[in-house]
């Protein structure tokens, strides 16, 4: 397409989980569309993120199969791992689900996909390529970047992200990792059973946006994988080694390994885009917005992760619905942080919506009720020896506010916790609900049944009634 002004109803920049979202959306339902994308269509989430990380980790839980199959009465050789093969998987399950997300796909929505960087030029108006495009509304949904810290000698010493990590050549034998948050901790425990050697160097506490209770549940068992956790430890300097790389610790020790996997965390991807022409006023997290998603100029709106309120490609599906009803219909919605479920996919996964059990006793105080469900209780879980873990449930007034499960399937799981806290569901209609048997969900439902059994069976005025009905009954 030749260069020219154009004037459109909605200009998306960035086609990630958040921007395709929104223009599929917006495309659909009759507005006229522009989509800018600088890189790959998909964005991280299909080339660098949850797509290539989840197939390593179903390799990795193939590899792993044959430990602990004898407890069946199953014996497995160990796993070998061909390396080739084991990529091959990867780029597969990206080739899978690339179609979806694909130019050809968008335009035959009637999206107009520019493969150009956006620049804005003024309130309304984006520079892409050759191009100047005017938009009624703009959404910016341009994601973000590694976090690279500024550590002493790092820059002089190959290193790999999670832009990279997917075109190793070979195994590692023993990857070092910065940062035990969810990216350092599931590729931790996924190249470990692959069988790499691994030492995560985490500054401060891993996972620590997460219920330290639970949290240790994951922590253990990565340990009892054989993942080398170190915590608290300030890294002094990077440098290189033969044939690997060396970090040094504040205490003064040394870890070498053959490949470093920088995971510290994430950064707003602005460079480029020239906010201040159009009065888009940023902080750490990323773009400022309301609550409503609408950025300092009322025309120019941010999804995903660029917004700032967390980095899930649900999140980012979520903020694209708010957004599409702001912007095509004028519907005042409003971004409700505490539905918003995550999950970690370590082996026992974990799995959080809503308050964990600090953040509701701080709101709640004594007007808390805490139910706690260990899986090692449910059925199917003892038949499969998943029993590692427990449910954690936190309810206020008959309402549950917030849930947290270390275990098997958790992310699965919390799946029903977040509807019950978005559509508001009281503690009852959980515990009404009829669940097969036996499936992990039982432990759902028990917990719900948890809740009422003191009120039910140590109740005085509950066994009067049934004493007085039981002596009416004919
Ligand atoms: C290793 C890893 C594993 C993850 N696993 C999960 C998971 O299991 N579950 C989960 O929910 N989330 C996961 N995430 C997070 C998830 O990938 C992100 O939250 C999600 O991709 C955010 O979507 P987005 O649309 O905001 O941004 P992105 O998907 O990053 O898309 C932004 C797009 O904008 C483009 N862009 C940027 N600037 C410009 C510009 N100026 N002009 C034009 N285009 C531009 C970029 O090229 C990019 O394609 C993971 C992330 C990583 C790194
Ligand atoms: N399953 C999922 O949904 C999933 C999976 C992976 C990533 N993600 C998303 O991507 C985001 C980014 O993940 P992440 O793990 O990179 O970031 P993070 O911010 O969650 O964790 C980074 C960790 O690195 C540590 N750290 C920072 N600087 C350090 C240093 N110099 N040395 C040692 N440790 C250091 C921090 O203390 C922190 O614990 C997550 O917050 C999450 O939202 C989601």
């Amino acid at each position: 397409m030749t260069g020219h002004r154009m004037e459109t109803d909605l200009l998306v920049i960035g086609a990630g989980s958040g921007g395709l979202s929104v223009a599929a959306g917006a495309a659909q339902m009759g507005a006229r569309v522009v989509l800018l994308e600088r890189g790959l269509m998909g964005g991280d989430c299909l080339n660098f993120g949850c797509v290539p990380s989840k197939a390593l980790i179903a390799a990795a839980d193939r590899a792993h199969a044959p430990v602990g199959a004898d407890m069946f009465g199953v014996i497995l050789p160990p796993a070998r791992i061909d390396w080739a093969g084991l990529r091959a998987h990867i780029r597969d399950s990206i080739a899978r689900i690339e179609p979806m997300d694909s130019q050809e796909r968008f335009e035959g929505l009637g999206v107009t996909v520019l493969r150009h960087s956006g620049r804005f030029l003024s309130p309304d108006e984006v520079q892409a390529g050759p191009h100047v495009i005017r938009a009624r509304r703009i959404v910016l949904a341009t994601g973000s970047k590694p976090l690279i810290p500024p550590l002493p000698g790092l820059e002089t010493v190959p290193y790999l992200t999670n832009e990279t990590l997917w075109d190793l050549d070979r195994l590692p034998e023993h990857l070092l990792i910065l940062g035990g948050g969810p990216i350092g901790l599931e590729m931790a425990q996924a190249f470990r059973r692959l069988g790499s050697r691994v030492t995560v160097v985490e500054a401060k506490r891993a996972l620590a946006r997460e219920d330290g209770e639970m949290a240790a549940v994951v922590l253990d068992a990565l340990r009892g994988d054989g993942v080398t956790l170190l915590e608290g430890q300030a890294v002094t300097e990077v440098s290189a080694q033969d044939d690997g790389v060396a970090l040094r610790l504040a205490d003064g020790r040394q870890v070498a390994g053959s490949h470093l996997l920088v995971a510290t965390g994430r950064r707003p991807a602005l460079e480029g885009l020239d906010l201040d022409r159009a009065g888009i006023e940023t902080g750490p997290q990323g773009i400022r917005t309301d609550a409503r998603l609408r950025s300092t100029n009322r025309r120019v709106y941010a999804v995903g992760d660029v917004a700032g309120q967390g980095q899930f490609t649900h999140l980012a599906g979520y903020h694209a619905g708010i957004v599409l009803r702001a912007v095509l219909f004028g519907l005042p919605a409003r971004v409700r942080p505490d539905i918003v479920p995550r999950a970690t996919y370590t082996r026992p996964e974990l799995a959080q919506v809503g308050l964990t059990e600090a953040q509701a006793r701080l709101r709640y105080g004594t007007a808390l009720e805490v139910i706690r469900e260990p899986l090692h209780h449910n059925d199917r879980a003892i038949a499969g020896r998943q029993t590692t873990g427990l449910l954690k449930l936190m309810v206020h007034r008959g309402r549950p506010v917030g849930v947290s499960i270390a275990g098997a399937q958790a992310g699965e799981l919390i799946g029903l916790w977040a509807l019950a806290l978005s559509a508001r569901l009281k503690i009852g209609q959980v515990a009404g609900m009829v669940a097969p048997y036996p499936t992990l969900t039982e432990l759902n439902k028990r917990a719900a049944g948890t809740y009422f059994a003191p009120r039910l069976f140590q109740s005085r005025v509950v066994k009067s009634a049934t004493r007085l009905v039981q002596r009416m009954l004919p």
